[in-house]
């Protein structure tokens, strides 16, 4: 069955009382963006429902790029016909018959938008129901759990069917949850973590810390591609690039081996509140996750957030690495965030660094460094990139990252 339209049913946006409209706007924005290569796509974003008019397009890729748009509960593809009783007889027919097997039931579910059409809901049913049961041996009715639901909408443009129902991404449209920034490295928990923020409607801008020589260029590609597939559920994320060599030289000089790690941690984090204060965001995410490494325990936890009173979200903090690692290979950031390239917390790890530092102590190494400007000259040195959904960053250096594996 070609299909004409898909019609998209809001997620939790219903329930949101006052705030619908935002969202509703917010949604047709997200998926204008998602849908922006399709030329001929037309998006409406109406007060109970999404329409995105094909106008030709194929239905199938359209419809893989949707099921990413958060805030989207089901969409169904649907096909628009004449608006008679005779064209909607033959076009259900036609799908309860693609769809038949032997034993299945049925049901017709009707809207009407135009009340001057001549027969109304009921009639509209059980009309349709009773061609069904004449021209399909064996079917019969159930319409509490059918296996086929024929759909018929009849507004003042057209009659609409479908029946296939396809389940959407779920949560809040990306923009509706205020902006903030994440943490992220090349590992597997920062991108689920991103993705998990996005879910929740939250915009957010990349912060990513990276140490050359120490750290390689596929190190900065890999965070880059890994951002440009997040933004596959966002349409488009800011990315910036903070240097960070000169801080761990620092830290590597002047503090005691066993706190490297901590302070290391305690600067980054100031770092990444101060980015997130000066560009209105009001919350910094991170990948953490209790109990999986030496910065990963409360205490340390607790000495690494003692630099900002700025909320640090850790949306993945009691779960499982298995769960974890099912999430990004869902999402597709899996076998990037595998791939072997060095990330700057790996490099200057003391091998054995503090599980549970000292508030104290923490603080007072750090007065063995020039904090302010460290701080300083790694914000001055920033790079910020606009990355697309599904921009390459990896395949310009596709020898170099061959010869790596
Ligand atoms: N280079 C970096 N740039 C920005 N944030 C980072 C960087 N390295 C680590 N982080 C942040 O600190 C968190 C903890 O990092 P750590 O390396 O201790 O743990 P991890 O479990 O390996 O995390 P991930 O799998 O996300 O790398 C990361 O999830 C990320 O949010």
């Amino acid at each position: 069955m070609k299909y004409t339209e898909i019609m998209v049913r809001y997620g939790e946006l219903s329930t949101k009382g006052k705030n619908r409209k935002d969202f509703i706007k917010q949604l047709g924005k997200n998926v204008r963006s998602v849908l922006a290569g399709y030329s001929d796509v037309v998006v409406k974003a109406q007060r109970d429902r999404l329409h995105v008019d094909l106008n030709g397009q194929d239905d199938q890729p359209v419809m893989n790029d949707l099921k990413r748009v958060f805030g989207i509960e089901n969409f169904y593809p649907s096909i628009k016909i004449e608006k008679t009783m005779d064209a909607i007889k033959t076009t259900a027919l036609q799908m309860v018959k693609e769809q038949f097997e032997p034993g299945k039931t049925f049901k017709i579910s009707t809207r009407r938008q135009d009340k001057d059409f001549e027969y109304h809901t009921d009639q509209i049913n059980n009309m349709l129901g009773d061609y069904i049961l004449e021209n399909v041996d064996g079917i019969t009715v159930d319409v509490k759990n059918p296996d086929i639901e024929i759909r018929v909408e009849v507004r003042m443009n057209g009659a609409y069917l479908s029946s296939e129902k396809i389940k959407g991404a779920g949560g809040l449209p990306v923009g509706t949850g205020g902006r903030a920034t994440m943490m992220l490295s090349g590992g597997i928990d920062s991108p689920v973590a991103s993705y998990m923020a996005m879910k929740r409607g939250v915009k957010i801008d990349m912060i990513h810390f990276y140490s050359p020589p120490y750290t390689s260029e596929q190190a900065l590609g890999k965070a880059k591609q890994l951002t440009s597939v997040l933004a596959k559920y966002s349409g488009g994320i800011q990315f910036i690039a903070v240097p960070f060599t000169e801080v761990q030289e620092t830290i590597k000089e002047k503090v005691p081996e066993g706190y490297l790690m901590t302070i290391q941690r305690r600067m980054m984090m100031r770092i990444a509140a101060e980015i997130t204060k000066n560009r209105h965001c009001t919350g910094i995410f991170n990948g953490e996750a209790l109990g999986q490494v030496a910065s990963q325990t409360l205490e340390s936890m607790m000495a690494i957030n003692d630099v900002t009173s700025m909320p640090v979200l850790r949306p993945l903090i009691s779960m499982d690495k298995t769960d974890i690692i099912e999430i990004s290979k869902d999402i597709d950031t899996f076998d990037l965030s595998v791939l072997p390239f060095e990330d700057c917390c790996t490099i200057f790890t003391p091998p054995a660094p503090k599980t549970r530092p000292d508030l104290e102590k923490s603080r007072k190494f750090e007065q063995y460094i020039d904090v302010d400007g460290l701080m300083e000259r790694a914000i001055s040195g920033m790079t910020i990139t606009d990355i697309k959904p599904g921009e390459d960053y990896m395949n310009a250096n596709a020898e170099i990252f061959a010869e790596l594996l």
